[in-house]
């Protein structure tokens, strides 16, 4: 039995490079990875996710803008958490990214993303995201670096795979 704890992942794009961000501290510490974190209660996973980018990088994106990409499931040998992480994209928003006490940010070339220094999963699923396919994966931990098992696959639509989900 799983004790569930929602996140957000948000990844702001265009057609040539990514934003990624240098973990200072916490979870993650020293992995680049996308902005985001826990959905706090009486939030909503949307809210959530404008608010981590806001105070990572302090950039502003509206509602409109979010696109729901991904979920991902990560689970850890000997640990009863279940992070259910829901993955955006944005093109559009406002301002310029900014180091803040939690994250360094850097534009990344799609070539040139550095998996070493990612979290394993990352190499995995970003081909998806890339290629603009919705993805669910499901990763099975050992620590923090080794990928016991998963499963990944590509989804037709994240409001069918909300639906049908348990
Ligand atoms: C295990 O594999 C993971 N891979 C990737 N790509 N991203 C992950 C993985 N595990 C967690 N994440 C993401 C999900 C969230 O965006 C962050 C973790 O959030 P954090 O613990 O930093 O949440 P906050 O609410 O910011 O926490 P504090 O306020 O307590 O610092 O990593």
């Amino acid at each position: 039995m799983f004790l569930k704890k929602v996140y957000t992942l948000v990844f702001l794009r265009n057609e040539t490079q990514i934003l990624l961000g240098l973990k200072k501290r916490g979870f993650g510490v020293n992995k680049w990875n996308g902005f985001g974190g826990k959905v706090e209660q009486n939030e909503t996973i949307i809210d959530a996710a404008i608010r981590e980018l806001k105070e990572e990088c302090c950039v502003v994106v509206n509602k409109c803008d979010l696109k729901n990409i991904g979920h991902l499931e990560f689970t850890f040998e000997g640990d009863s958490l279940l992070m259910d992480v829901r993955v955006f994209s944005a093109s559009n928003y406002q301002g310029v990214p900014v180091e803040t006490e939690e994250m360094a940010p850097k534009w990344y070339g799609y070539d040139e993303v550095p998996f070493d220094n990612m979290w394993p999963d990352d190499r995995i699923w970003f081909p998806y995201m890339v290629k603009n396919k919705l993805f669910f994966g499901k990763f099975h931990y050992k620590g923090f670096d080794t990928i016991l098992n998963y499963e990944l696959q590509e989804l037709k639509s994240m409001e069918t795979f909300y639906k049908n989900k348990k």
